[in-house]
């Protein structure tokens, strides 16, 4: 163990207290990516790697923290021993990183930083020179039985899994509860997957290939050994490649597209899988996105990747109404929905914090508005793909199953289904259609 310097241009002190911070915006229902967005660069790095561990060690730091405060702190208090007690966490897992002894001074000196902390630094000292020697103690023998079950999701959201899938639960909560690999989608427009891994080595980069997931052969998936900064991948700023789940890399294979088809990416913010399809083939692209916002992410991507053309139009429209439609059918439609995002929980760990129950129901309404418009937007022979990240059946075989009740000239095409999240993988769902006839 080591008093390990990191590239952070923050003090780990000041990282808590932003940590803290972020981790309690989650706990008033803000989406974590939301906070990181409005963070300074310098700050990001070394600010998400803490509020995301925070997270993901949600249910053993608060073990902890009930042993030694059994009244509930408050939240400022709470949120940063979270932060802390996630570092010592961590620590003992891998071995690597900062002293138990610097973990408590800096989180001591962040009680300085923000008027509601500033009084607990006697707290916050005793707490975390009890918690280290329970989880790190001098021996190096951990003398702490940790639940089970390390992440934290709401107790609907267990019974849901449980209901659903009785013998695998508790490895999806395992795989999600990891933190995931840094993959790679190898543009192929400018190299082929071989060549960027090349290049990669050149710079001293460890990569390997994801050959496929659930079957799906894939051509441009590449897994790093540790992650790096997106800065220091070669070509990124001209567009090389991408950062993308391996999972998320099937739906452009499994929609095949092809040169001069007309396409719709019906809910197509950030762009990723607008971006895939358009690597694989010059097609007429239209990519409608609801939210404003968003929608110029799917612009700056393009516009990184080179992939704008005059066939390619970025439109801000709802994928359940036909007003921004001119009414020329699609020979493809990739219809990748707004869902719970319950299967991409190992890069997003507040995502169980901020979904309610009723949510499901709600999002399972707007699916099924987004399925019935784009279905009359298909051209007949055309194939729309449906897509989820989630690992409830509500948002995915149950759709499915519902779509293809109510169109009797829906056919369903060879898709894997349901994905549950593996190391390589986040948690997907797949169908596709074919238009029968008329
Ligand atoms: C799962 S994300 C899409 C991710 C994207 N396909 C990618 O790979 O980068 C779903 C997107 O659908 C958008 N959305 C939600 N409701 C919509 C609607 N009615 N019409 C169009 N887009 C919608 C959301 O704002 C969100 O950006």
């Amino acid at each position: 163990m080591t008093d390990k310097k990191t590239s952070l241009s923050l003090p780990l002190s000041e990282a808590i207290t932003i940590a803290a911070q972020a981790v309690g915006e989650v706990m008033s229902g803000r989406s974590l990516t939301e906070v990181l967005d409005e963070l300074e660069p310098h700050e990001r790095p070394i600010v998400q790697s803490l509020s995301f561990d925070a997270l993901r060690k949600w249910v053993r730091s608060h073990e902890l923290i009930k042993q030694f405060i059994p009244k509930n702190p408050p939240p400022e208090v709470d949120h940063l021993l979270s932060v802390a007690i996630a570092l010592f966490l961590n620590e003992n897992a891998d071995g690597k990183g900062y002293a138990a002894h610097t973990i408590v001074d800096q989180a001591v000196s962040a009680c300085d930083n923000y008027d509601k902390t500033m009084y607990a630094k006697g707290l916050v000292n005793a707490v975390l020179r009890k918690a280290s020697l329970v989880v790190q103690p001098a021996d190096g023998e951990t003398r702490f039985a940790p639940d089970p079950i390390p992440m934290f999701v709401p107790p609907w959201w267990r019974a849901n899994l449980k209901r659903h899938y009785s013998k695998t639960w508790q490895s999806i909560l395992f795989a999600q509860a990891k933190r995931a690999p840094l993959i790679l989608r190898v543009n192929q427009k400018q190299y082929s997957r071989d060549q960027y891994q090349a290049l990669l080595s050149e710079s001293g980069i460890t990569s390997a290939p994801v050959e496929e997931v659930a079957g799906v052969k894939l051509a441009a998936a590449l897994v790093l050994s540790s992650p790096v900064p997106v800065s220091d991948l070669p070509g990124f700023y001209a567009g090389a490649v991408s950062v993308q789940d391996a999972g998320a890399q099937l739906a452009a294979a499994l929609l095949s597209p092809q040169s001069g088809e007309r396409v719709l990416d019906a809910c197509a913010a950030p762009g990723g899988k607008t971006a895939h399809l358009l690597e694989l083939a010059n097609c007429e692209m239209v990519a409608l996105e609801l939210d404003g916002e968003r929608l110029s992410k799917v612009s700056g991507n393009l516009d990184r990747l080179r992939l704008h053309s005059d066939k390619v139009q970025v439109l801000r429209g709802d994928a359940s109404k036909a007003s921004w439609w001119d009414g020329r059918p699609f020979d493809k439609i990739l219809l990748d929905a707004p869902c719970s995002a319950s299967g991409i929980v190992a890069r997003h760990p507040d995502i169980p914090f901020l979904r309610r129950e009723a949510d499901i129901k709600s999002l399972q309404q707007k699916q099924r508005g987004i399925l019935e418009q784009a279905w009359k937007m298909l051209k007949p022979e055309g194939l729309m793909l449906y897509v989820t990240c989630s690992v409830f059946p509500e948002e995915g075989e149950e759709q499915a199953i519902w779509f293809a009740a109510q169109h009797g000239n829906a056919l369903r095409l060879g898709a894997p289904g349901q994905i549950l999240p593996t190391d390589v993988s986040d948690g997907f769902y797949y169908a596709l259609f074919k238009k029968n006839g008329q």
